[in-house]
């Protein structure tokens, strides 16, 4: 993706490698993702594909365990450098992150109203009142109904819905630049979860927030965000904006996620795809395109090296041997 100079989150290069056996895998490899604020990334992948680890090294949230490597920057603060005590007022002011299960955020012994005002208080060194008044505040604009009795909730007592909207909250409290999702829709109703992509894009329209959006659901891509990268083994295999990529997908994998999300229009008798195989073991990926065992376009040069980006069109890349195989629809070499 390009590096304008104004954005506010930079990765560079990025790498994360875990301890695997006697060796290691590289679950995030050569990842470059450029943010400007009120710009909405989503992050695209099957299970395993390294979107939830490039998000916790953006939040450098990675068990000490795993080697990180390039570059990022975020609101111009050098990420990988950032002493402890940095680290504290980066994470909740800078950037703030939202889960699939608010469990990950919120005490189930307190109150959630106390934790918010707590985070608060923490960051601003403000009074318990006014760091109430915020929660109040914050629990209005992201519609909670009856908010000031909502929050001496403890979080069991709140619907699946609500608690997202309330851990939404919480997030916001430091009033951060920078929002990470990690698939925080996933586990709501269809219904609910609209409501809550709905919310997601006004409370970014409101607050010029960054919002780097993990998913493995391309319809929940396209309702978010204005850019995706498709994510597979680790890499970004093909990045553009929501439209071109939805208009002319180019690398194999994306056109594959696809047409496995077309079957909410399938007639009835036709078949439902699902791209042949499953995603590599990290640990001994396979030669050159690590796409290529699963790869119906594939030849013998794809596994002879690793794929550059080609420009597709403005703004947009893929990484493939075989784009111009796939405009002709051939498969000869
Ligand atoms: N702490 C860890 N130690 C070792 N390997 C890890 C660790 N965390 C993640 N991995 C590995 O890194 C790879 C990428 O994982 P990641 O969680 O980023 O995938 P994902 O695309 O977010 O998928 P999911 O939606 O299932 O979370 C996987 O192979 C995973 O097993």
């Amino acid at each position: 993706m390009s590096s304008p100079s104004s954005s506010i989150v930079e990765a560079r290069n990025l790498t994360v490698d875990f301890a695997a056996g006697r060796g290691s895998l590289r679950a995030v490899c050569g990842v470059d993702l450029s943010l400007k604020p009120g710009e909405t990334v989503a992050l695209l992948g099957e299970s395993g594909s390294g979107k939830s680890v490039t998000l916790r090294a953006l939040m450098r949230l990675h068990p000490n365990s795993a080697k990180i490597g390039g570059a990022i920057t975020v609101d111009g603060q050098d990420v990988l450098a950032l002493s402890p005590a940095q680290l504290r007022a980066y994470r909740g002011r800078i950037v703030s992150m939202i889960f699939q299960d608010p469990g990950l955020a919120f005490d189930p012994v307190y109150r959630i109203g106390d934790q918010i005002a707590e985070t608060v208080m923490r960051h601003e060194g403000c009074s318990h009142a006014q760091a109430r008044k915020r929660g109040l505040e914050l629990f209005e604009r992201v519609r909670i109904p009856s908010p000031e009795r909502r929050l001496d909730n403890y979080p069991h007592e709140m619907s699946g819905g609500m608690r997202q909207r309330a851990m939404i909250a919480l997030a916001l409290a430091c009033r951060p630049k920078v929002l990470l999702a990690d698939e925080p829709t996933t586990a709501l109703d269809a219904t609910v979860q609209i409501q809550v992509l709905l919310l997601l894009r006004e409370l970014q329209r409101e607050f010029g927030l960054a919002i780097v959006f993990v998913t493995h659901d391309i319809g929940v891509a396209v309702e978010i965000a204005d850019r995706i990268a498709v994510m597979y083994a680790g890499r970004i295999v093909e990045s553009g904006s929501c439209a071109s990529v939805i208009r002319n997908p180019s690398h194999p994998y994306t056109r594959g996620l696809l047409a496995s999300r077309a079957h909410a229009t399938l007639a009835k008798g036709e078949r439902l795809y699902a791209i042949p195989g499953s995603p590599p073991d990290l640990a001994a990926p396979p030669p050159g395109c690590a796409f290529g065992p699963r790869c119906d376009r594939f030849i013998d040069g794809c596994a002879a090296d690793v794929p550059e980006n080609i420009a597709i069109e403005a703004g947009h890349e893929a990484r493939c041997f075989r784009l111009s195989a796939l405009e002709h629809g051939s498969n000869a070499a």
